[in-house]
């Protein structure tokens, strides 16, 4: 009996003035071990996760069935125990990773053989933006542009960084927080923003990480209407600022917070955040390396 498991990243979407293109991949996983079976059968093992039963109603499975309907393959079933460590609908791109893993659920289960580029394109198609579901998959910062049904992503070098997540117990669908957002920007504003979202990502492709914090923290395309969602949005950049953070954005669509550290300063500044957020979840963490991987557990016998 064949059995693999599928690992996906967590992945912080925007990084301020880089609206729906750049994401990075965080060192928090959706796992899932899946095994051959005669009936679908889903166990989650961790409270992060959503109900699910019935199987038909599983996000994972609808995009695993779907993936395979359009390139007209039955889907096999299978056991998949789920676990996970991405909060839901706090920015972390827990949606972009439950797509990717169905997206590859479909991909091992009906051999459809997928490039990288295929499985992009698809959860792009779904997500509505690539910038999640490229760092999921690739890893690393990724940033991506979707135009005319196609997905175009440069993956850059690891930046020298460290994340500092302030994790507010509430939720926020993205969903809510696209539809606070303008639906036109004048040229004039159009022209502002997209050339700071421009100096932010040469600043960071050419190792600049201050100039880089500084254009963080200037987008004009969703921070300031997404703000007023967010009451602890000041006070977070304020004292992340105070602590030492090169820069501090709303983590995709919010309601988390993303705040940058040199190497070796990530600690002293979640200690701060921690100690004036008491109700908040503060958690340091890296950006992962690799997107989504699948490892072989028990292969086929016969
Ligand atoms: N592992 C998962 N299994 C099933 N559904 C999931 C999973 N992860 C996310 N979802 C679905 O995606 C929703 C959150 O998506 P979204 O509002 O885009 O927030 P975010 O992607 O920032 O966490 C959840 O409420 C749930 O419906
Ligand atoms: N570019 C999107 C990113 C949404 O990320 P999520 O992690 O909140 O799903 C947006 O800003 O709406």
């Amino acid at each position: 009996m064949t059995s693999y498991r599928i690992c996906v990243p967590a992945s912080s979407a925007n990084l301020g003035p880089a609206f729906d293109s750049a994401g990075i991949a965080l060192e928090l996983y959706l796992t899932l071990e899946v095994e051959e079976q005669s009936a679908w059968e889903f166990v989650h093992t961790s409270d992060l996760l959503p109900a699910c039963s019935p199987y038909e109603a599983h996000y994972i499975y609808q995009i695993a069935e779907k993936t395979a309907n359009l390139y007209q393959k039955p889907l096999p079933p299978c056991k998949a125990t789920v676990t996970s460590e991405i909060p839901l609908a706090r920015g972390l791109g827990s949606s972009a990773s439950a797509v990717i893993a169905g997206i590859e659920l479909a991909n091992q289960q009906c051999d459809l053989n997928l490039t990288t580029h295929d499985m992009l394109k698809l959860g792009t198609a779904v997500e509505g933006h690539p910038d999640n579901v490229a760092a999921a998959l690739l890893g690393g910062m990724v940033i991506s542009t979707a135009f005319e049904e196609e997905v175009k992503h440069v993956q850059l070098a690891l930046p020298e960084l460290e994340a500092v997540l302030s994790i507010p117990s509430f939720e926020l669908k993205t969903e809510a927080a696209r539809n606070v957002l303008p639906s036109q920007f004048s040229r004039e504003m159009a022209t502002m923003a997209s050339s700071i979202s421009n100096v932010f990502i040469a600043a960071l492709a050419s190792g600049d990480l201050e100039l880089a914090g500084e254009m963080m923290e200037q987008d004009l395309f969703h921070e300031p209407y997404r703000s007023s969602l967010l009451p602890h949005y000041e006070k977070v950049r304020q004292e992340a600022k105070l602590a030492g953070s090169l820069g501090t954005v709303i983590s995709g669509a919010g309601p988390t917070m993303l705040s940058f550290a040199r190497k070796g300063e990530g600690l002293a500044l979640a200690t701060h955040l921690q100690g004036i957020l008491p109700d908040f979840q503060v958690a340091l963490t890296h950006i992962a390396k690799h997107g989504l991987q699948t490892e072989t557990l028990r292969p086929a016998t016969d």
